[in-house]
């Protein structure tokens, strides 16, 4: 099956400053990947171009190409609210809208013109229990979603994202700042997500990639150093500066 999402020779600069010097990566649906690296390598970076979040950023340029099933993501007729939608992101803080959960999870959806009750209740549930937050949150649907923990509020906020039924989730350190068993939760959530979902994920935490992520891609410099099944990467990286990196020799 081909990949549902490619990219090839993916250079960004900001202003004059080359922060990604030509990437080549491709994405498998129903898997996660991981990207990892030191700090200032460019995962975030690269995460942002595959919904287009760099487009917000003034004097980036990028070129390359990046086909999403196919289709170019990049093409001047692509509607950038749609193509986030199907390529939803996460960032590293919660960021729950000042609503209730109900109104968070249902926002998208009535953006796109469903008002339905019944409907909008079913979709709810689905994403809360998709999320795994659905117990904890069910009879509270009315208050606001900035009242729950941050693990809580961080599995709102997906499953704000999977109301609106995306095909690739992005996420940026997800869980860097919540704690431990949170961290878990949310790591639980995304291996069960993953039947459904191409998952993409930027982390620090290099026990996390070994532990969820299929396939694993180490960036340095803005240059894709190794790109491999995680399980290979971690054990035999073909590379020199993987290996340093993933014993700790730096970043
Ligand atoms: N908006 C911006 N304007 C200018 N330079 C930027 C911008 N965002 C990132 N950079 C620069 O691009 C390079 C890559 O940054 P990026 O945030 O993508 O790295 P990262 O690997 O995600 O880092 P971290 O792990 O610390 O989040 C860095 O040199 C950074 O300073």
């Amino acid at each position: 099956m081909p990949a549902i999402l490619q990219t090839k020779n993916v250079h960004l600069s900001y202003g004059s400053k080359e922060a990604l010097h030509g990437i080549n990566l491709d994405f498998d649906d129903h898997s996660i990947t991981a990207l990892i690296g030191p700090s200032g390598c460019g995962k975030s970076t690269f995460l942002r171009c595959l919904n287009r979040m760099n487009d917000l950023i003034a004097n980036t340029t990028i070129t390359g190409s990046f086909q999403f099933h196919g289709q170019d993501l990049y093409a001047p007729t692509t509607n950038l609210v749609e193509l986030r939608k199907q390529i939803g992101m996460v960032f590293q803080q919660p960021n729950p809208f000042p609503f209730s959960v109900y109104e968070n999870v249902t926002y998208g959806l009535k953006l796109a013109g469903h008002h339905e009750r019944k409907f909008l209740d079913e979709q709810v549930e689905r994403a809360l229990k998709q999320a795994a937050v659905w117990d904890e949150v069910k009879d509270n649907l009315n208050k606001s979603a900035m009242s729950f923990s941050g693990g809580q509020q961080q599995r709102i906020c997906i499953a704000r994202l999977l109301a609106v039924q995306p095909d690739i989730i992005l996420l940026d350190e997800p869980t860097s700042a919540l704690d431990p068993i949170s961290s878990a939760q949310i790591e639980e959530t995304l291996i069960t997500l993953k039947k459904d979902y191409c998952i993409i994920i930027v982390t620090h935490n290099l026990q996390q990639a070994s532990r969820i992520a299929d396939r694993t891609a180490f960036m340095l410099n803005g240059n894709l150093v190794e790109y491999d099944l995680t399980s290979k990467m971690f054990t035999q990286p073909a590379k020199q500066d993987t290996s340093d990196y993933l014993n700790g020799k730096f970043g």
